[in-house]
This record gives C-alpha cells, structure tokens and sequence, in this order.
C-alpha cells in the first residue's frame, strides 16, 4: 500500500528520501522516508510505537539533520546555519509529547511571552498576544500559577500557547491528546481550530484512529521509519488489511461504516463523526425500507 501524495497540491515540508539513524543504535529511525506535507491541511500522522514520527518531526525543524536525503523547504533543501535554523523555527512551531521538554520559565505567561519576546516582538503585541492564546486554550486563570503546580493537560496546553502565540506557518504536534481528559481535549482542538481557520497548517501524530478520522484531512502512515501510505482519510481507511498488517486499527466509525451492507452505503461519503453518522444512517435505513 502506496498512495502517492498528490502532486498538484502545494507542500509546506518535502522530506526526500531522508535516513537517520541515532547514535549507536542499529537500524535506522528514518529509513529512507520521502513524504510531503501539504498546505493548508489538517495531517495526522500515524504509526505504531518506534516507526519514527517524532523523528520526522525533529527533522522538520532542524533539531535532527539527515545523514542522506533531504528535508526540502520552500523548493530549497533546509540551511542548518544558525541564523537559518533561528528563521525556520518561527515559521515552523514543534510542540514537543512531553510539555517538561518545552516549557521553560516559572509559569505559562512567562512562558509565553518568553518565545515572543526572543522573536524581537514588542511589548504592546507581546501583552495581546499572551492575552489572546491563554484565553484560547483557557488559561488565563493559571496564567501566574507556578509550571511545576499545573496538571498535565494544564502543561501541554502551556507548550501548545507557546508554540502558538508565535503563529507559524506549519504547526507540529505530537501526541497532543495523550493523557487528557476529553474536556482538555476539546480545549486544545478548539485552539487548533482557530490558529487553523487564521492559516497555519497543522500536523498531528497520534495514536488515536478515532481522532484522525474525525480530525484530519490528510493521513500519512508511517512503517518502520518509511511512509507506508499518503492520503485522504477515506482512501486510507478504507485499506483495512493493510493497515491491520501493520498493527494499526481502523477508527471504529471507519469500521461501523464498512460493514454496513455495500446496497447502503454505495456511492455515499462515509460520515466522520457520530453525529453525522446516525444522521445518515437513519436517512439510508428509511430510504432502504421505503
Ligand atoms: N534519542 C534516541 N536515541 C536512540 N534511539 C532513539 C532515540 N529516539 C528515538 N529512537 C529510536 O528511533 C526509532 C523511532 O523513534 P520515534 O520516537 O521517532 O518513533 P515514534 O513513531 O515517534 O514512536 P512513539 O509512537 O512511541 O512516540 C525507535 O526505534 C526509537 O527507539
């Protein structure tokens, strides 16, 4: 299973047969991966523990560099100088699984206007922009609470205003969702939601199917530090022993809808979320019987 990524689409990172391999360790982590990540797309990208998506996204902002291949920006292969490197990472934003990796100061609006502040930003837009993102992601009464006193989902909402007050181009998240409950949850995808519909580009690994399929735009599988499969949602999920040769579960509204018998589903768009889906499965049950 190989689903070209379209080629008419306009990408914000192109990775070129990138191999990278950590210091004394086997096998490579990256072997070989040739991905694009499109515009203007919500992307999950998914794969078992180990098949490299935090590498790939430590290559995307020039922490890691491919020891061959390419990571390709803008038509150009990324410039690993400093001042260059400096460039990319404020238009590219990485929030980091663990939040302790990224957050830094002594509480979240420290934090937050930290980064800006660095950016050479002025205090007036600093001020704004800290107002702005806190409230967001519902954090404006935590906004002076000491980093170390906040849940997790407290935490990752923290690492995520941080990365966002910046407004990057390209946003990459990894495994945002992990361990929070769904009312952090929708928080967080809230926030995503409104930097999205402002013009950045998100991309998301996860290990939640059900959050990809009802999330993404885009897929892209990755296999033992290779891309296994680019695509829509629907092309991806409809490949079930595909994906299930690889461990990966298909979403269980993906899989509701498959075994629905083809005479009601054919021709349709299956529906992504559940509200959707009863909504439509009610309309072909009452067609079917009519
Ligand atoms: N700092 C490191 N040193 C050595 N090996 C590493 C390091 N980080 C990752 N690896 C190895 O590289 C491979 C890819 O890891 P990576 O973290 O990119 O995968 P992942 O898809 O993000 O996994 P997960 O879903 O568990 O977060 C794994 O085999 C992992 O053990």
């Amino acid at each position: 299973m190989h689903k070209e990524y379209e080629e008419h689409k306009e990408h914000c990172l192109v990775f070129e047969e990138v191999v990278y391999r950590y210091p004394d360790t086997v096998l490579p982590a990256l072997q070989g991966l040739s991905v694009a990540i499109p515009k203007g797309y919500r992307t999950a990208v998914l794969g078992h523990n180990g098949s490299g998506k935090s590498t790939m996204f430590l290559q995307a902002v020039g922490i890691l560099r491919p020891q061959s291949g390419e990571v390709i920006r803008a038509g150009a292969e990324l410039s690993y100088a400093k001042k260059d490197l400096a460039d990319l990472r404020r238009s590219v934003g990485l929030v980091f699984q663990d939040p302790e990796q990224q957050l830094i100061l002594n509480t979240p609006l420290e934090d937050v206007s930290f980064g800006l502040r660095n950016a050479g930003m002025d205090e007036q837009t600093i001020k704004q922009r800290c107002h702005e993102v806190l409230e967001q992601l519902d954090l404006t009464s935590f906004s002076d609470k000491p980093i170390h006193q906040l849940s997790l989902g407290q935490k990752k909402r923290t690492a995520l205003a941080g990365v966002m007050a910046m407004k990057p181009e390209l946003l990459l998240l990894d495994e945002p969702t992990s361990y929070l409950d769904p009312l952090s949850e929708t928080l967080l995808l809230e926030g995503l939601e409104t930097i999205y519909q402002q013009g950045t580009t998100i991309v998301m690994a996860t290990h939640d199917m059900n959050l990809a399929y009802r999330w993404a735009d885009w897929v892209i599988v990755l296999e033992a530090g290779r891309c296994f499969a680019a695509g829509t949602p629907a092309d991806i999920f409809a490949e079930r022993e595909a994906l299930q040769a690889i461990g990966l579960e298909l979403p269980l509204l993906a899989d509701l809808w498959q075994s629905l018998p083809p005479r009601l589903t054919a021709g349709q768009t299956a529906p992504r979320n559940a509200g959707d889906f009863k909504d439509m499965l009610s309309l072909l049950l009452k067609e079917d019987m009519s």
